[in-house]
């Protein structure tokens, strides 16, 4: 822990919202990335050699080999982002490293992306605004045989984690007369399960058979990795549509790719890729897939949520007490 003589040295490895990096600069001694570029392993590496608290985002790789040539003076990898598998969450512990992580303000955002990707992708939203912007000169005018989609309303929705942000997209579902199916480590409370009218699934393979939209709302774990696997892929209707805006990790991309372009999956809707910043071209290419650049919690309200959430989680932390977002290995 710093001494009381000194401020605690908080090193943020990205740029954030301008309200978030004055109030660091007053409570802390906050080295912070001013012009926005990356942080490479060597630099982040570096930076624990004399960091009290690390701020990472979601980006950054904490891995094993950065964090063993962590100083003794790092307390605190205070997470600006929801998800923490870019963290080795096991090696902080051991190491007597807290975590902390920033979930609840991004929920509403990103249960709202979610649900554009669910409607954007079966009424092919993304093709008919591309269409316009480069055909407009050609256009003849309304067709009804012409850009014809699939109704969502009446349809069903699988959603995989039935968490914060599944059960905040549960409810816009909802509203949209989508019918709700879940599969979750664990069965939701039967007061939530009656509000959304959702019917849960202890097997995830018998849920794929049945649903015509899958939403991907549970976090990258070493238990989620390729949760939807090759073979469960292949459970899915041709006509099933496949929205993922957890992780890019939980699904066999290649594979997915793979089955939209021979038309065994009609379509998908992706914000988060396997390989991120890198992308799939199939994926990139498809016509039937809509693909977000990893932007569903990007509000500028939600920014500036997430940067008091850390700011409380390290001051909680450094004032001797247990941060509000801690993060134990055995959540995930
Ligand atoms: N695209 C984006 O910008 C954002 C993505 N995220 C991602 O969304 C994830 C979920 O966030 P929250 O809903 O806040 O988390 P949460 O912890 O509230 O919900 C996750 C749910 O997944 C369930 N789950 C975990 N392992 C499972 C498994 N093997 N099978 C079935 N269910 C399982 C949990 O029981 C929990 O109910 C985050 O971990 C993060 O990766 C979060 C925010 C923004
Ligand atoms: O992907 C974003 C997050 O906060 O998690």
């Amino acid at each position: 822990m710093p001494n009381s003589a000194r401020k605690p040295i908080v090193i943020v490895t990205r740029k954030l919202p301008d309200v978030v990096e004055t109030r660091m600069r007053e409570l802390f001694d906050a080295r912070l990335n001013v012009d926005d570029q990356p942080m490479s392993q060597g630099q982040i590496t570096e930076a624990l050699k004399i960091a009290d608290v690390l701020v990472p985002t979601v980006t950054d790789r904490i891995d094993r080999a950065v964090i063993s040539q962590a100083g003794p003076q790092l307390r605190l990898i205070a997470n600006f982002g929801t998800g923490v598998d870019n963290i080795d969450l096991d090696t902080a512990r051991n190491r007597g490293i807290t975590v902390t992580n920033t979930p609840g303000v991004l929920t509403e955002d990103t249960a709202d992306m979610t649900m554009a990707l669910i409607l954007a992708v079966p009424r092919r939203l993304a093709e008919g605004a591309a269409y316009l912007k480069e055909h407009h000169a050609g256009w003849t005018g309304w067709s009804p045989t012409w850009m014809l989609g699939h109704r969502i309303f009446g349809k069903r929705l699988g959603i995989i984690g039935m968490g914060r942000i599944g059960q905040a997209v549960a409810r816009r579902a909802k509203a949209f007369g989508l019918q709700i199916h879940y599969h979750n480590r664990r069965r939701v409370s039967q007061d939530v399960e009656r509000e959304l009218e959702a019917t849960y699934w202890e097997s995830l393979d018998q849920m794929l058979t049945r649903v015509d939209i899958v939403s991907v709302n549970c976090p990258h774990t070493p238990g989620t990795y390729h949760l939807l696997s090759a073979r469960r892929l292949r459970l899915l209707k041709p006509s099933a549509y496949v929205v993922n805006t957890s992780r890019g990790e939980v699904i066999d991309e290649n594979e997915l790719a793979r089955l939209i372009e021979a038309g065994a999956i009609a379509g998908a809707g992706l914000d988060v890729f396997e390989n991120e910043p890198a992308v799939n071209p199939k994926i990139l290419n498809s016509d039937r897939v809509v693909a977000l650049p990893h932007m569903s919690s990007a509000t500028v309200e939600g920014r500036i949520d997430m940067g008091e959430k850390v700011i409380i989680n390290i001051k909680t932390f450094l004032d001797g007490h247990a941060p509000p977002d801690r993060v134990h290995p055995a959540m995930f």
